[in-house]
């Protein structure tokens, strides 16, 4: 589906969105859930990434196809594995296969898992043999992914001995640990994350309890954009989203704030409210902790005719594609000026924004819904727009309903 996308003819908007589940917090209550079947989950995403998910947890022999969902493939790797009497292949999209797995293969090899490569030796697909993990300690690197330690706390409280990992080298994508271990802790799970170490008690009987999952505030990214480039006066309320979030993505209340749009709240509505121009010309920003987020704010750059220059991006490059080369093709498709590293992103000053231009998506829900801001600005088309459905399936209808024009080709 190709879309042709352009401004609201009133740039002053006054609207609000109801956002789906974080789909962070959902497949880790759905893994939890199938580990203690007192939890009830209220708010559950209905990204893509959640179905399948669900689907691949009701699965006892045979193949699981995750399609392109890297916690899904992270997650069920760890609960399979330490599930006696399952047997699966498990398997995903091309880009898939591509993703690395050795590192979370590797720890929960040494708890006494029994996982084989089907294909490239620590890539998936992978054939898992579930096995009464019997080991409780393990050392693993922190700087690839963080999904790889999130999956192994998961299963934790289900060992006998819970777990203790000892993460080695710089740690990555640290809240979404942090979220991990604080789900843990909702559903009455112990842990302990001291310096390099992370310890879990093992957990026999959850006490009945309804989690309620928060809106995804990394979709809620791309109305920040949307607000930034808007006009002063602009009031987008989105819920329902709390004031503590465990999602480290909820940082875009303080890096919005640099590009003019305040955040406030009323109960579990969050109002993103533009109230002026960018207080710079150029910008840093360390985005380490919140990676789902550099292509919003590089668009968001690029809209408001600010640089910015980004660092911590080194996990991009093996996300739903290489995301800094995406950024580098069609940012400068746009006419940006842009280099990228391994692990940076620098985008000059630059005042035109060429018009007409057809945005790659690259099986990549965020390149479709981080440049669509940008129709403010311009207009564009967003080729294979239904990506959108990995994490936020309404995406297009909620523009629609902000009354951007988007027209299908
Ligand atoms: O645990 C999670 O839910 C996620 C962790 C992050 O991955 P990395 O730790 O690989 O950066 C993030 O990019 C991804 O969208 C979701
Ligand atoms: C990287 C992402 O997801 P995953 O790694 O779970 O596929 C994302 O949603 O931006």
């Amino acid at each position: 589906m190709k879309l042709h996308l352009s401004a609201p003819s009133q740039t002053l908007i006054k609207s609000t969105v109801k956002i789906t589940g974080s789909k962070s917090e959902s497949n880790r209550l759905l893994l939890l859930q199938a580990l203690f079947p007192s939890i009830k989950i209220d708010n559950l995403s209905n990204s893509d990434d959640a179905e399948v998910m669900q689907k691949g947890l009701q699965v006892s022999n045979g193949v699981v196809d995750i399609h392109h969902a890297g916690t899904a493939m992270r997650f069920l790797t760890a609960y399979f594995a330490s599930q006696e009497n399952k047997d699966v292949t498990l398997t995903g999209s091309k880009r898939m296969t591509e993703r690395p797995i050795k590192v979370l293969v590797e720890a929960l090899r040494i708890l006494g898992a029994d996982i084989s490569y089907l294909k490239d030796e620590g890539y998936p697909p992978i054939a898992i043999k579930g096995k009464k993990l019997t080991k409780h300690k393990v050392s693993l690197p922190a700087d690839i992914s963080s999904q790889y330690i999130s999956a192994l706390l998961l299963i934790a409280p289900s060992l006998e001995n819970g777990i203790e990992l000892e993460l080695v080298g710089k740690i990555t994508s640290v809240p979404y640990i942090k979220m991990t271990l604080g789900l843990l802790s909702q559903i009455g799970v112990v842990s302990s994350f001291n310096g390099n170490t992370i310890k879990v008690s093992p957990k026999e009987t959850v006490e009945p309890t309804t989690q309620v999952v928060e809106s995804d505030w990394s979709s809620a990214s791309y109305f920040y954009g949307i607000a930034a480039l808007c006009e002063i006066g602009t009031e987008i309320s989105l819920s329902a989203y709390s004031k503590n979030s465990l999602q480290g993505d909820s940082v875009l209340k303080e890096i919005y704030k640099d590009f003019g749009v305040e955040t406030s709240f009323q109960g579990h509505e969050v109002t993103l409210k533009k109230i002026g121009a960018p207080n710079n010309s150029t910008f840093n920003f360390d985005l380490a902790n919140a990676p789902d987020i550099a292509q919003t704010i590089a668009v968001t750059c690029l809209g408001l005719g600010v640089g910015c220059h980004m660092t911590g991006l080194h996990t991009l490059k093996i996300k739903e594609t290489d995301r800094l080369e995406a950024l580098k093709t069609e940012l400068t498709k746009l006419g940006a000026s842009i280099s990228v590293t391994d692990k940076t992103l620098t985008l000059e000053v630059s005042k035109e924004i060429k018009k007409e231009i057809a945005i790659d998506t690259y099986n990549d829900h965020r390149m479709a819904m981080a440049f669509a801001p940008l129709a403010l600005k311009t207009t564009l088309f967003v080729n294979d727009a239904e990506v959108v459905s990995k994490s936020y399936p309404d995406f297009w209808e909620d523009l629609k309903n902000l009354k951007f024009k988007v027209q299908t080709i």
